[in-house]
C-alpha cells in the first residue's frame, strides 16, 4: 500500500456511517468510562508550555512529535499515558489492522494500516469549535479520533465548483481560496468514548469542522418504517419535539450506529460541555536521527 492510498477496512463494514461519501466509521464505547476519566486527568496534567492556543481559544497539544515547517515529523517518545496505560495507541493501531486483515491480501502485509506516530489533543471549551479544514497530505489519509467529555457534532463540508451558479458559501481559511458550500454535506454525532475514523475521499477531498455553539440539536435520518405501535408507550413518555425543533435539528448520519434508531424520531438537544479529542495519525515523513538530525539538518520547529 502506498502511503497515499486509502486503506480498505472490510472488517468495519458494519460501522460505516451511511449516506456519506467513502468513508467514515463510528465505533461507540471504544474505551471505558474509567479510561476516559484517566485520559482526561492526564490531558489536564499537560504542562502549560506544551499547549498552543488557537482560533477562538481552543487549546491543542501534540504528542509523539511536532511537524517542521516542511511537514516532517520531529519525533519524540509517546508518553506512558498514551502508550502503556491505557495502551490506547496500540489498541487503535491493532483495531485498524484487524479491520483491514478481514481482507486476506492486506492480512499478509506487515505494514501497519495506520502506524500512529503522532497524537493531536484538542481541548474545546463550551461554545468553541474548529473551522472546516482538511488534515492534509502530510499525513496518511486515515485518522482516528477518540472523543472525551462531551458529545459534539462534527460537520462534513464540501467544496463547490467555481462554475456553480452563485452558490452560498462560507469564508475559507487557508484552503487555497476554494469555496466551501455553506450547508454541510452531513453531520456525525460524536459521543464521549467513541472512536471516529475518517478516510478515503472524506479525508482527501472533503473538509470537516465543528460549529462553535453552546448546544446541539440533532435528529436521526428519516426511517423507512414508522415507530411500531408497540413502542407507543415509550414514545408517549418522552417529550415530543416540535416541528420547528425538528426542522432546525442536524440530521446525524450515524444515528443507527449511535443507538438512536431505537428511540422515537424526535429532535434531541444537549448543552455542550468541555470536550477533549485525541486524533491518532501517521505523519508520512519522519526526521531520522533524532536530536542529531535536528542539530545538523537545519529544520526549524513550527
Ligand atoms: O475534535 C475533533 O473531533 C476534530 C479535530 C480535528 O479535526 C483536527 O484537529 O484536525
Ligand atoms: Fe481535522
Amino acid at each position: 500500500m502506498a502511503a497515499s492510498d486509502p486503506p480498505s477496512l472490510p472488517g468495519l463494514d458494519a460501522s460505516r456511517v451511511p449516506g456519506l461519501p467513502p468513508a467514515c466509521y463510528y465505533i461507540p464505547d471504544f474505551i471505558t468510562p474509567d479510561e476516559e476519566t484517566y485520559l482526561l486527568r492526564k490531558v489536564g496534567e499537560t504542562p502549560q508550555p506544551k499547549w498552543k492556543t488557537v482560533g477562538s481559544g481552543r487549546r491543542l497539544s501534540y504528542w509523539g512529535g511536532t511537524m517542521s515547517k516542511n511537514s516532517v515529523l520531529l519525533p519524540e517518545a509517546m508518553p506512558d499515558w498514551l502508550s502503556s496505560f491505557p495502551d490506547i495507541v496500540e489498541r487503535v493501531d491493532a483495531f485498524l489492522d484487524a479491520a483491514a486483515a478481514a481482507d486476506t491480501d492486506k492480512g499478509k502485509s506487515k505494514e501497519r494500516v495506520l502506524g500512529i506516530n503522532q497524537v493531536l489533543v484538542n481541548e474545546y471549551q463550551r461554545g468553541q469549535g474548529i473551522s472546516p479544514h482538511e488534515d492534509g497530505p502530510a499525513f496518511r489519509p486515515l485518522v482516528a479520533t477518540l472523543s472525551l467529555g462531551s458529545p459534539t457534532i462534527l460537520d462534513i463540508h464540501h467544496y463547490v465548483s467555481p462554475t456553480a451558479p452563485s452558490p452560498p458559501m462560507i469564508p475559507t481559511e487557508g484552503n487555497e481560496g476554494r469555496a466551501i458550500a455553506a450547508v454541510p454535506l452531513g453531520h456525525v454525532l460524536l459521543m464521549p468514548r467513541s472512536l471516529f475514523i475518517l478516510t478515503g475521499s472524506l479525508y482527501s477531498s472533503h473538509l470537516h469542522g465543528i460549529a462553535a455553539r453552546e448546544r446541539d440539536s440533532f435528529i436521526a435520518p428519516e426511517r423507512e418504517s414508522e415507530v411500531p405501535a408497540t413502542a407507543q408507550a415509550a414514545e408517549d413518555a418522552l417529550p415530543r419535539s416540535t416541528n420547528k425543533a425538528k426542522a432546525e435539528a442536524n440530521v446525524v448520519a450515524n444515528a443507527s450506529l449511535a443507538g438512536l434508531d431505537t428511540l422515537p424520531r424526535d429532535a434531541f438537544a444537549y448543552e455542550r460541555r468541555a470536550r477533549t479529542s485525541l486524533t491518532f495519525r501517521h505523519a508520512n515523513k519522519v526526521l531520522k536521527g533524532g536530536a542529531f538530525g535536528l542539530a545538523t539538518g537545519g529544520l526549524r520547529r513550527t
